[in-house]
C-alpha cells in the first residue's frame, strides 16, 4: 500500500503532528535514492510509506541553480523551492524579518538557519508533491546541521553546479531582475561566502558520496544534458 507521507520533518522530530510522527525514530534518509520505508500502521501492520525525495542544488551566486531547477521541474515534476525566493517573499509578508533579510541579502551574508529552515519545512509541508528541490541551501555547514537537526532529513542527492568566478560575476550583472544582490558590490561579498562557508557543505557531501557536479559551463541546454541522466536514472524509484 502506498500513502504520501504529509511531512518529511518528523523522523526525528515527534512532536510534530504528521503521519511520520509514526515512523520509528531511528529510520533515516541513509540511502540514497530510497524513498519507500516500511512503518507501523496505527493497527500495528506494516505498510510502504512514500518518503519525500530530496534534492540540495548548490552552486555559487550566478553557476545556473534556479535555471536548471525549472527544466528539472518541466521534465521530471519535481517542486521548486528557492531558499533566496522564499526569503525574498518573506520581506513582503513578514515586517519583523523584513529588514533584517534584505540587510543579509544585501551584505552578501548569511539569514539565520531557524528562519530558513522554517519557510523550507514550511513548503515541504504544504505540498501535494514528494520530489523537491531545494536550491540554495544550506549554504554553510551551519545551516545544514540545523535542517538535519530541526527535520530530520537529509538530502537524498546533491546537485553542484561548478562555475568560474567570472563568468557566475558576468550571469549575476546581467540577470537584470531587479534584485538588490546582482551588483559588482555585494556579488564580490557573496563570492567570499560562498569559498568561506558554502563550499565546506559541497566538500561534505562529496565526502558523504552524495555529490553530483555539474560542469555548469556551456549553454542552458548543455548544462541540462549533464543533468538529465541524473533523474532519468531515478525515475522510475522515485515516482
Ligand atoms: N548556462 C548558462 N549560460 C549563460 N547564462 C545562463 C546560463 N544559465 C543561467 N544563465 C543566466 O545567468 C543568470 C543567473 O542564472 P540563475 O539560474 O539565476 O543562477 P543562480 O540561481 O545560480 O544564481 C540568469 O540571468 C540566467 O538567465
Ligand atoms: O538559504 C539561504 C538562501 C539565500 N540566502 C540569502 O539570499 C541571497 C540570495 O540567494 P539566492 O539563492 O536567491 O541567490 P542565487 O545564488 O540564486 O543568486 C543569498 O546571497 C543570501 O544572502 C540565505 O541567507 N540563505
Ligand atoms: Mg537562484
Amino acid at each position: 500500500m502506498w500513502r504520501r507521507v504529509a511531512s518529511v520533518f518528523t523522523l526525528l522530530a515527534p512532536s510534530r503532528s504528521s503521519v511520520l510522527n509514526k515512523v520509528p525514530h531511528n529510520l533515516k534518509f541513509l540511502e540514497v535514492f530510497a524513498t519507500e520505508v516500511m512503518t507501523p500502521t496505527e493497527d500495528g501492520v506494516l505498510s510502504k510509506v512514500k518518503t519525500p525525495f530530496i534534492t540540495f542544488v548548490l552552486g555559487g551566486p550566478g553557476s545556473g541553480k534556479g535555471t536548471q531547477c525549472l527544466k528539472i521541474v518541466e521534465s521530471f515534476g519535481f517542486t521548486h523551492l528557492s531558499a533566496g525566493d522564499l526569503l525574498r517573499k518573506e520581506t513582503s509578508t513578514n515586517a519583523k524579518f523584513c529588514d533584517m533579510i534584505n540587510d543579509t541579502i544585501k551584505e552578501g551574508g548569511i539569514v539565520p538557519s531557524e528562519l530558513t529552515v522554517k519557510l523550507i519545512q514550511g513548503a515541504i509541508d504544504s505540498s501535494e508533491n514528494y520530489k523537491f528541490l531545494i536550491d540554495g541551501f544550506p549554504r554553510s555547514e551551519e545551516n545544514r546541521s540545523a535542517f538535519e537537526k530541526i527535520t530530520g532529513a537529509e538530502p537524498n542527492i546533491v546537485l553542484f553546479f561548478d562555475c568560474p568566478e567570472e563568468e557566475m560575476v558576468r550571469r549575476v550583472l546581467s540577470r537584470n531582475e531587479g534584485r538588490l544582490d546582482d551588483n559588482i558590490d555585494t556579488m564580490k561579498k557573496r563570492l567570499k561566502t560562498f569559498t568561506a562557508l558554502s563550499l565546506p557543505v559541497i566538500n561534505y557531501y562529496s565526502e558523504k558520496g552524495k555529490l553530483l557536479k555539474i560542469n555548469a559551463v556551456g549553454t542552458e541546454d548543455e548544462v541540462f544534458e549533464q543533468v538529465r541522466p541524473v533523474f532519468a536514472k531515478y525515475e522510475k524509484e522515485i515516482r
